[in-house]
């Protein structure tokens, strides 16, 4: 639900990493808890327990990815409740759920979601939300809520 500027401009940010990733992601949180605290986080279960040891940020933790997170954040965003990604990813171990991993890149490619699927990547992101360039996902995502309240809409 949203409740006037400070929450809607409170984005949506999903945060996994795959197990050789897990210390890049929790260095990546501790160097940006800054940017991150002042937005609402997701993670799968195990990248949020670590996440939210190392930096006491609050984390909604979904199931862990083997055990279907991947996919339960791939429902949130189809319904358009996700608006950014940061999977940092390991190309060089294989994964006994890929199906679930492609479902969720696949899915963040049909909604447009911006993600990053490494740490170099990450950082653009982080540093482009911090400077404002993902302000355009609070307003598509008012649009969803009340056509009438968009910008865009000449009708
Ligand atoms: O496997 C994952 C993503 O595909 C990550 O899941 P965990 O954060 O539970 O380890």
């Amino acid at each position: 639900m949203l409740n006037g500027v400070d929450d809607l401009m409170k984005l949506n940010i999903a945060l996994i990493a795959h197990d050789k990733k897990k210390d890049e992601m929790v260095k990546m949180s501790i160097a940006y808890k800054e940017i991150l605290k002042d937005h609402t986080l997701y993670a799968t279960g195990t990248t949020g327990g670590r996440i939210v040891e190392a930096t006491g940020l609050s984390v909604h933790r979904f199931k862990s990815g083997p055990l279907g997170g991947d996919q339960q954040i791939g429902a949130y965003v189809s319904d358009n409740k996700i608006d950014m990604i940061i999977f940092l990813r390991d190309p060089l171990t294989s994964q006994p759920h890929e199906p679930d991993i492609s479902a969720l890149l696949r899915l963040s490619d049909v909604y447009e979601i911006p993600l990053a699927t490494n740490l170099g990547t990450a950082e653009m992101l982080l540093l482009g939300l911090d400077a404002g360039f993902l302000d355009w996902r609070p307003i598509a995502k008012k649009r969803e809520i009340d056509p009438a309240a968009d910008p865009l809409d000449d009708n």
